[in-house]
């Protein structure tokens, strides 16, 4: 799937973060609830570091041929999952640049599970601010009918997930994207805030 906004190569190779199974893989992952800023931060973070953003939101309606509450409407949230988790799966082994997840990707485990080794952000934000960056704006489904109390609902159960995948958290309430996105650039260079190790192999498995 082709990147928004790529920059084209990049001559050093210096944005680009090999795998473990040599291919590219993002250089910053970025997970949170609908209004955090993702694709808005994002899409500044790539520009500002001279490399690709993919939005896997994006990937799934392309693949679809169809918007996401079309999809919610016709195939139903399940549906939806299993494409975002095959989006998540395919961006992260091979897009170099900047990568926003869409706010409920982190539900299933197998994406979690996906995302370990990988250099995740996870942009928080308040109710309030949330609101009102989202609330009466573009369609999105889980927030249908009282979108205070379900953005609520959807955070709580979410929050523990957010923390458990990302390595840094960056508070996105009261700040404009440009200095949210600035914010990242930093922990990027900062050793000490590299991805979250792998899982080790659980003890029982362990064959002695
Ligand atoms: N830090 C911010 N301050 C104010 N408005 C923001 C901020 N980040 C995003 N927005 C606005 O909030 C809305 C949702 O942002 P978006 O990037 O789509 O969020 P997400 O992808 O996390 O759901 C957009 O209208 C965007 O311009
Ligand atoms: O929180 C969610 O479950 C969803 C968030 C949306 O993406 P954003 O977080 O970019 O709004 C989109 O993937 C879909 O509407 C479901
Ligand atoms: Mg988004």
């Amino acid at each position: 799937m082709a990147d928004i906004g790529d920059a084209g190569d990049i001559a050093d190779g210096a944005h680009t973060t090999p795998g473990r199974d040599g291919g590219a893989h993002p250089l910053v992952v970025l997970v949170g609830p609908p209004g955090a800023g993702k694709t808005t931060v994002g899409l500044l973070l790539a520009a500002a570091h001279g490399v690709g953003f993919r939005d896997t939101d994006a990937d799934v309606e392309t693949r679809a041929g169809k918007p996401i509450p079309d999809i919610f409407v016709d195939e139903g949230e399940p549906h939806f999952r299993a494409l975002e988790h095959r989006a998540v799966a395919d961006a992260l082994a091979d897009h170099p640049g900047v990568l926003a997840l869409g706010g409920g990707a982190i539900l299933d485990p197998a994406t979690r599970a996906l995302l370990a080794g990988h250099h995740v952000v996870f942009l928080d934000v308040d109710l309030a601010d949330a609101v009102k960056r989202v609330g009466l704006d573009a369609p999105r489904p889980l927030l249908m009918g009282n979108p205070r109390a379900r953005w609520r609902e959807l955070m709580a159960a979410r929050r523990p997930l957010y923390t458990e995948v990302a390595a840094v958290t960056v508070n996105t309430a009261g700040r404009t994207p440009e200095d949210v996105a600035a914010e990242i650039g930093h922990t990027l260079e900062t050793a000490s805030h590299r991805a979250r190790p792998e899982p080790t192999t659980p003890e029982k498995d362990v064959k002695r």
